[in-house]
Order: structure tokens, then C-alpha cells, then sequence
């Protein structure tokens, strides 16, 4: 094995050690961590497990859930409801926040998570994914409401996904860069395989939904299609294109290679604001971009900078490679100025 043995809980020790952690948050990373081990296993069943398809009901967000969204929710729930480290959670599948029951020993985070990313991907045995971030609960909040989470990304303690592919991939960020681990599966603890990932400042790499092109505002338009016209076009270079539609795998080709993701407004998601949400799938995301050295907008601010308007607020994203997104960033920035 070429990686020194240092395990996740060893990391995280070590931070704690370093001051970077308390023992709280560190406690905290492990049950998330935990959990996702637990999914990953259920994922990695598939049909065999009975896993796969609809689950007949919906969310808040008028998607239809499928069976592993709420299976997933259940592991994340039921191994941080007793965890001692919160005050609370909310998710991508559950309308409002949930405050721990004060039977339990209840903690000073708040915890958001999107239990499962990239359901379209889940019966075609695409990698999905788990994004989670970590806030402090207000001081002198003991029960928690939807508004006591409403905090810019610039407030999170901690920020994470983990990919279920091939691998299964945790990548975590507590502030000091961000780190990747990979399960092993024979010895069941996640091992740290990348210690401080760094995005290249330039990429020839772009991924999005170009089937919505015919939706998007005129700057976008004109961004990728400078993109697609290569070493000829003004932006003399050619680009390549990826689309897994799961953000986490998205996400992890830009963290391990470079790229720009984006999921631009457009005119079927503009009334809601835009199609990812801000709490749990840009704003982690957006930390763990940063603290790699690459950058996250909404193509008109930075994205940790946005005031959240309600737990499921949806927002533009662009992120990745620093001078990609400043690029993409620039040709709204001058549209809206008027100049282009
Ligand atoms: O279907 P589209 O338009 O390609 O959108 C794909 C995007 O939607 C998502 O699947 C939304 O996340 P959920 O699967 O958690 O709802 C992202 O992972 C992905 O980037
Ligand atoms: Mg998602
Ligand atoms: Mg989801």
C-alpha cells in the first residue's frame, strides 16, 4: 500500500491536537463518516438488496423520492440523532429542520445534509453521492429552528461529500484545507489517500446540462460558446466536456484534475431561483473548492457570501478552477454592466 497508514480518526486526532478541531466536532465528522460507510454498503447492493427504483413518495422539493434518498436519510438520522454532537439537523428530503430530542445529550452543531446526490444516477449504477455541512448553533439556542440555520457558507466549521463509486471516497474539509480518504473495505476505516487536494488555477475541462442551453441567460450563452469555439474562438483553446449529473462526481473529477461545474440559472429554474440548493450541495461544495485553491460563485457573487433565505434556497453555481470561474463570472459580470 503506498499510503502511510494514518486513518480518519488518527486525522482527525492529530488536527484536534493542532487546535483545529475540538473534540466535539471531531466526535461529530465520525458519525457522519460512519454513516456514510452504512450507505455505501446499501448502494453497493443494489437490486440484489432491494435497493433500486421509487420509493412512492415526495419531498418538499416536488421530486419524487427514490428508495435509496430515503434509506439514506434513515442511516443519517438514526446515527446522529443519539450522537451527543448536535442540536440539531436538516436535509434535502425533510420539509423542516429537526431539533434533537432532549432525551438525547444534545450538542452544539447543526448538521445539513443531502442525503443522496445524483438520484437520477441510482438505478443506472452511476456514482452518487452524501454532501454534508456542519454549522454552530447560535449561542443560547437549545431548540433549533429553520432560521437558526439560515448562516452564509463562510460560517460552516465543516464540510464534506462521499462518493460511492468505484471507491468510496470521503473528502473533508475542517477549515485547513481539504483532504481526501478512501474506504478500506477489507479493513472497513477510511484511510487519508490525499492530504491538502489542489485545484490547477486553469483547466480545458467544463461540465454542464448543455441540454438547457436553449434556457440560459444571454452571458452564459455567450460563455460557452466562446468555450466551444475553441483554439479559433477568443478563447484560443480547446475544451472538452463532462456531464455525470451527480454532483459529488462532478465535484471529485474537478477536486482530483482541475475543471470548471456549472449549473447555470436558466428559464425553467429561474422562478425557484435556480436548481441546486445553497445549505447542503453548493455551500459545502464551495468550501471544499476553496480550501483547495480553486474558487465557487453564483456568476455574480462569491458563493459563501450569499445570504440564505430558507433551508432549501435555491442559487446558481459556478465552481472549480479559479481563473475558469473568474472567466465565466466575467462575462455576467459585463453583460450586466451593459458592456456585452
Ligand atoms: O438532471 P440534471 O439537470 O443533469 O441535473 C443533475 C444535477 O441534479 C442533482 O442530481 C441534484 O441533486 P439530487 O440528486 O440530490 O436531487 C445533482 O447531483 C446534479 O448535478
Ligand atoms: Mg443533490
Ligand atoms: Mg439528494
Amino acid at each position: 500500500m503506498s499510503h502511510p497508514h494514518i486513518s480518519l480518526t488518527r486525522f482527525l486526532i492529530e488536527e484536534q491536537r493542532a487546535g483545529r478541531v475540538n473534540a466535539e466536532l471531531r466526535l461529530l465528522v465520525e458519525v457522519v463518516a460512519r454513516a456514510c460507510k452504512t450507505i455505501s454498503i446499501a448502494v453497493g447492493k443494489g437490486a440484489l438488496g432491494g435497493v433500486l427504483g421509487e420509493a412512492g413518495t415526495g419531498n418538499i422539493q416536488g421530486e419524487a423520492q427514490k428508495k435509496l434518498d430515503v434509506i439514506a436519510n434513515d442511516v443519517l438520522l438514526e446515527a446522529n440523532a443519539w450522537g451527543g454532537h448536535l442540536a440539531g439537523l436538516a436535509s434535502e428530503e425533510m420539509d423542516h429542520s429537526m431539533p434533537i430530542p432532549d432525551v438525547y445529550p444534545r450538542g452544539n452543531y447543526l448538521l445539513l445534509f443531502d442525503p443522496l446526490d445524483g438520484s437520477s444516477n441510482i438505478d443506472v449504477n452511476v456514482s452518487v453521492g452524501t454532501i454534508f455541512s456542519v454549522l454552530r448553533c447560535p449561542e443560547g439556542v437549545t431548540t433549533p429552528a429553520d432560521e437558526h440555520y439560515l448562516q452564509p457558507g463562510t460560517e460552516q466549521v465543516a464540510a464534506g461529500y462521499c462518493v460511492y463509486g468505484p471507491q468510496t471516497t470521503l473528502v473533508l474539509t475542517v477549515g485547513h484545507g481539504t483532504h481526501a480518504f478512501t474506504l478500506d473495505r477489507e479493513v472497513g476505516s477510511f484511510i487519508l489517500t490525499t492530504r491538502g487536494m489542489r485545484i490547477p488555477e486553469e483547466t480545458k475541462e467544463f461540465a454542464v446540462n448543455a441540454s438547457n442551453q436553449r434556457f440560459w441567460e444571454a452571458p452564459m450563452q455567450r460563455y460557452v460558446g466562446d468555450l466551444l469555439a475553441g483554439k479559433d474562438g477568443p478563447r484560443g483553446k480547446d475544451f472538452n466536456m463532462r456531464w455525470i449529473a451527480s454532483m459529488v462526481a462532478d465535484v471529485h473529477r474537478i477536486l482530483t484534475r482541475g475543471g470548471i461545474f456549472s449549473y447555470p440559472l436558466d428559464s425553467k429554474c429561474a422562478p425557484k431561483g435556480g436548481k441546486l440548493r445553497l445549505m447542503y450541495e453548493a455551500n459545502p461544495m464551495s468550501l471544499l473548492v476553496e480550501q483547495a485553491g480553486g474558487a465557487a460563485s453564483t456568476g455574480r457573487q462569491r458563493m459563501l457570501e450569499v445570504q440564505p433565505n430558507g433551508l432549501h434556497m435555491r442559487v446558481p453555481v459556478f465552481l472549480g478552477s479559479k481563473a475558469e470561474v473568474e472567466a465565466a463570472v466575467s462575462y455576467h459580470r459585463s453583460h450586466d454592466a451593459g458592456a456585452a
